[in-house]
């Protein structure tokens, strides 16, 4: 019987990709969720990775996805709420919706995800189960150009401590809090710069640390209800 897979929404790039790619090296099934398609998903379909497509920006793109998830797969290792986005606040006409949309893939999605697919991951028949929040150092500071994005992250933060709660002892669920890990296609050197100047480490060091944390995570039995910093100790700048 093959094992259960491993849920990555967002996981067509960056971050999720790189942990779809390394779930698959060390012997997982995975299942990503992306919006967009793009020629890249082709490698990750002929490394065996299910791909569902899913727009978090309305509860009935929420709801479908479940429904689609659920007919692909009668069990799941793991879920890992990785999808977001990382949009500035508007100042105009659309600061509302902006918010909406941010509370819904950070929030809602993950709500709805974990409450409709709790029944998946008891069905796996491994003896550890887990579900990973991926949240941000800047939960704990909020942000003047990021605000509904890091109070929607804040929430996020939050109900890892309620899904914890609620299902232990047959489910883990913890959450990844990075900083700066990779930058963006449009940072340039200046930015790069001040942004590295953020952190007591003073460096930019890709996915590969969060991979590691995941994996932390997925290997401990006795690890729920936990905030992971990964942010190279920007609280101590
Ligand atoms: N990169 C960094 O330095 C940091 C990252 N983080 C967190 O780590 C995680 C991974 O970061 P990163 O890889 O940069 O993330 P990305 O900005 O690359 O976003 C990941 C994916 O989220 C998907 N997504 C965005 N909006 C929606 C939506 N409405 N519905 C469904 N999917 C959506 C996108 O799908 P598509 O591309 O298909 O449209 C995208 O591929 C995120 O949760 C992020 O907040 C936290 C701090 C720092
Ligand atoms: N969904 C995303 N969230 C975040 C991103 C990103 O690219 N996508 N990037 C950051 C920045 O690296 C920030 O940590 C720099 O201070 C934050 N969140």
């Amino acid at each position: 019987m093959s094992a259960s897979p491993i849920l990555i929404t967002g996981g067509a790039q960056r971050l999720g990709r790189h942990c779809a790619e390394r779930l698959l090296d060390d012997g997982h099934p995975v299942v990503i969720s992306y919006r967009r398609e793009r020629d890249e998903l082709e490698t990750l379909r002929r490394r065996g990775v299910v791909t569902l497509q899913a727009d978090f920006s309305t509860e009935a793109g929420i709801l479908d996805f479940i429904a689609r998830l659920k007919a692909e797969t009668s069990s799941l290792r793991a879920i890992v709420h990785n999808a977001s986005d990382w949009a500035p606040d508007s100042l105009e006409q659309d600061a509302g919706a902006n918010f909406e949309r941010l509370f819904r893939v950070h929030m809602q999605a993950p709500y709805l995800i974990n409450l409709q697919c709790r029944e998946l991951l008891e069905a796996c028949p491994e003896p550890q189960r887990d579900i990973v929040h991926m949240t941000d150092f800047v939960v704990r500071k909020g942000s003047k150009k990021h605000a509904a994005y890091a109070a929607t992250k804040a929430g996020l933060d939050n109900l890892t401590l309620s899904f914890a709660a609620m299902y232990a002892p047959s489910i883990q669920v913890n959450a990844i809090a990075p900083a700066l890990i990779m930058l963006g296609k449009g940072d340039d050197a200046a930015y790069a710069e001040k942004a590295m100047a953020k952190s007591a480490m003073g460096m930019i060091p890709g996915p590969g640390v969060i991979y590691q944390s995941l994996r932390y995570l997925l290997d401990n039995r006795y690890v729920t209800g936990v905030i992971l910093p990964v942010d190279g100790g920007r609280h101590l700048r």
